[in-house]
């Protein structure tokens, strides 16, 4: 972890919301605490449900927990330190080691505070913290504060959903006709629909619905002048390059990651492409990497994974359905991987990762290739510093680099490169 106030190497300092009338002062002093007024609000309309299945003590822990998020909020709002974490959830060291790491080059407790800190930590922070009070109140502790939000995101997007899957089945009926120009044509296609399904998240929109309503494959040549650095022929020729010479396609293509974003729409144009990529012979597996917890409002945890695949399945519309039972076979038959490691919901950035998660970085490395979703990935690729926009990506990852990767992402923070 480095000194958040300056430029070390050519690094720069770290966004923070020191900036008063900034992107992350904004954040956090608006958009955060909206988004915990909202919980609050979650819980408490939810009051009789924890009555009915718990009685007194799921009252009781209902008030604890609101107590503990209103104090949240309050220490939010009026800048104050920064508190270790004292709950029982296997994170909780590595969030209280990196805690001391900050305190250390300023020397005491006062300096780590919301509007002194980095922003991409003390955002991360605030959703640990709701998962902390949920567990001190055990009635609550798999309570999913934001699952309303997501499962509406879904429901609102059914339009958009069918005719996903209806031009998918489409392209799946005469795969083995395609040329390798058509079959690059509905690549593309498809892997824009996947980065424009991340204008669909509920932590920009603080929790206001943000479904998709129309066609997305209708919408690519509207959005296509709105795409700033399009790398997609280098993810084309990644893929290509992957596949070893063999009998069947499938059986010798690469392994692609896709360490998930949101859930709702923005999951489904993900399974969507990974069922192309797969059922085109361009992958043979295809590992999804989720969040352990409820996260950043609408981030997928392993419950909407599952959850969205049953809801596809039972679809009152054929293709959708047949979509949602191909699914399922993939992830029986081991074709389709699911993981949640906790480092995805902890603050650092991923050049930390080789160091801070070993683990994760050898299966990362295990990929052919990795797609990183939605904007907070792009800001964890890149450190959430004040780099200037034309430095390239490769500068800013600072050596993170398991596998050939790429961020598909939808603008929503400061930090952007390549725009030289
Ligand atoms: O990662 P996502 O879902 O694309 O976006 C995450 C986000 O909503 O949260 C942060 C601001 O609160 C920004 O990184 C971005 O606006
Ligand atoms: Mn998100």
């Amino acid at each position: 972890m480095m000194a958040a106030d300056q430029t070390v190497d050519g690094v720069p300092p770290s966004l923070s919301a020191k900036v008063v009338g900034s992107f992350a002062y904004l954040t956090i002093r608006d958009r955060l605490p909206t988004i915990l007024t909202k919980v609050i609000d979650t819980i408490h309309r939810n009051k009789n449900k924890f009555f009915e299945e718990y009685g007194k003590e799921g009252i009781e822990a209902e008030k604890q927990t609101i107590a503990l998020l209103s104090k949240l909020r309050n220490e939010l709002q009026t800048d104050k330190p920064v508190l270790e974490l004292t709950d029982g959830l296997q994170d909780r060291e590595p969030w209280n080691q990196y805690l001391q790491r900050h305190q250390r080059p300023q020397g005491d407790q006062e300096s780590v505070s919301w509007f002194k800190s980095p922003w991409l930590y003390v955002e991360c922070y605030m959703y640990r913290r709701i998962q902390e009070a949920l567990w001190l109140n055990p009635p609550m502790s798999d309570f999913d504060v934001f699952n309303e939000g997501k499962t509406q995101s879904f429901f609102e997007s059914q339009q958009a959903v069918m005719a996903l899957c209806t031009y998918l089945e489409g392209v799946n009926k005469n795969m083995e006709e395609l040329s390798k120009n058509q079959l690059l044509e509905h690549f593309n296609k498809l892997l824009k629909v996947s980065l424009w399904g991340n204008k669909c998240d509920l932590s920009i929109s603080a929790g206001q619905d943000n479904s998709q309503k129309n066609s997305p494959i209708e919408s690519l040549t509207s959005l296509q002048p709105f795409i700033l650095v399009d790398d997609s022929n280098m993810v084309w020729s990644t893929l290509i390059s992957a596949q070893r010479q063999g009998q069947s396609a499938k059986a010798t293509a690469g392994r692609v990651d896709i360490v998930l974003d949101n859930a709702g729409f923005e999951l489904v144009t993900d399974l969507v492409f990974a069922e192309f990529l797969v059922n085109s012979g361009l992958a043979r597996e295809v590992h999804f990497h989720g969040k352990s917890f409820p996260w950043f409002v609408s981030d997928v945890t392993a419950n909407d994974f599952q959850w969205t695949i049953r809801q596809t399945m039972a679809a009152n519309h054929k293709w959708m359905s047949k979509s949602g039972y191909q699914w399922q076979s993939y992830v029986k038959e081991g074709v389709w991987a699911y993981h949640d490691h906790p480092f995805w919901t902890q603050p650092h950035e991923f050049c930390d990762m080789a160091a801070d998660a070993p683990d994760l970085y050898a299966t990362l490395q295990g990929a052919d290739l990795v797609l990183f979703k939605g904007d907070l990935n792009y800001r964890k690729l890149t450190g959430d510093r004040e780099w200037d926009h034309t430095v390239g990506f490769d500068t800013a990852l600072q050596g993170f680099g398991p596998a050939p990767l790429c961020s598909l992402r939808t603008l929503k923070a400061n930090v952007q490169f390549e725009l030289g």
